[in-house]
């Protein structure tokens, strides 16, 4: 279930030429619009409010409202993703900075799994998704779960500016510099945190048991892979500076180091 491709293909270089992109006009840098085709971005960014909207403007009329949740969620989830990195990051923002496009059969399925799973329970067996006793709690902590997750990754990806990349970079660009502070001083990895956190919230809004234990293991085998990586190449990047910041900090993702 990939989120973000660790494709070593690079869609990134900066430069501050008049003839190509992504362009530095007046200190400000510019999107790459021939990655950022406006038509594609508007076209996405519509009918995630579309979606959204209709989630929310039906949630007074229903009784278990977590599946309106979740994909209140799942949009501003991907939204946000390409807003922070057109915000923090336009010289590497690009159509696929969604998360939306290119993202596998694993990635819907996984999602697509989780609805039936909610939907078939609930038609069978109502009772199985009341929000009263031991099951409010869970609802209540998965909603708290979804909403720092998503903090902490919007945040992450604000602090980490041009240094983040959902590609995983496996040569140092120019503007890559080691990123320590905000987040970063408290957690190694604070998008994946942010995001294995999220995703485990919302099967606990579902109430879901078999997502909640799928989506526990695939991310945890996703993010374990990645990290280890990921890391690899930052110490080449960065050497004894990144060993150093690694002795001092933790994943927080249980047993990964
Ligand atoms: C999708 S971003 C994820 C960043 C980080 N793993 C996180 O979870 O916040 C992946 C890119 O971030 C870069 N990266 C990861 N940690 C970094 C750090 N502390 N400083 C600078 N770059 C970092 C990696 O080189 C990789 O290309």
């Amino acid at each position: 279930m990939s989120i973000e491709s660790s494709d070593s293909s690079d869609r990134s270089s900066v430069n501050t030429s008049d003839s190509e992109l992504p362009v530095m006009i007046n200190d400000h840098l510019y999107a790459d619009i021939t990655k950022n085709q406006p038509d594609l971005i508007t076209l996405t960014s519509y009918i995630l409010g579309i979606v959204l909207g209709i989630f929310i403007g039906n949630l007074p009329n229903l009784r278990f409202k977590s599946i309106n949740f979740y994909i209140i969620s799942l949009c501003a989830f991907h939204f946000l993703e390409y807003f922070i990195t057109a915000r923090y990051n336009p010289g590497k923002v690009h159509a696929d900075s969604f998360l939306l496009f290119g993202n596998g059969k694993e990635y819907i399925g996984a999602h697509t799994f989780a609805l039936m799973e909610c939907l078939i329970e609930y038609t069978i067996w109502p009772q199985s998704r009341t929000t009263k006793g031991w099951k409010g709690v869970v609802i209540t902590s998965g909603i708290v779960l979804t909403v720092l997750g998503q903090l902490i990754r919007s945040l992450a990806m604000k602090t980490a500016g041009q240094s983040f990349s959902h590609i995983l970079k496996r040569k140092k660009e120019e503007d890559h510099t080691l990123v320590t502070n905000g987040l970063y001083a408290y957690f190694r990895h604070p998008s994946y945190f942010g995001f294995f956190w999220w995703a485990l919230g919302l099967q606990m809004v579902l109430l879901n048991p078999l997502s909640f234990i799928l989506f526990a293991g695939v991310l945890w085998r996703f993010f374990n892979q990645r990290i280890n990586i990921e890391e690899k190449y930052l110490v080449q990047f960065f050497g004894d500076d990144y060993v150093k910041y690694k002795s001092n900090t933790k994943v927080w993702i249980p047993f990964i180091q």
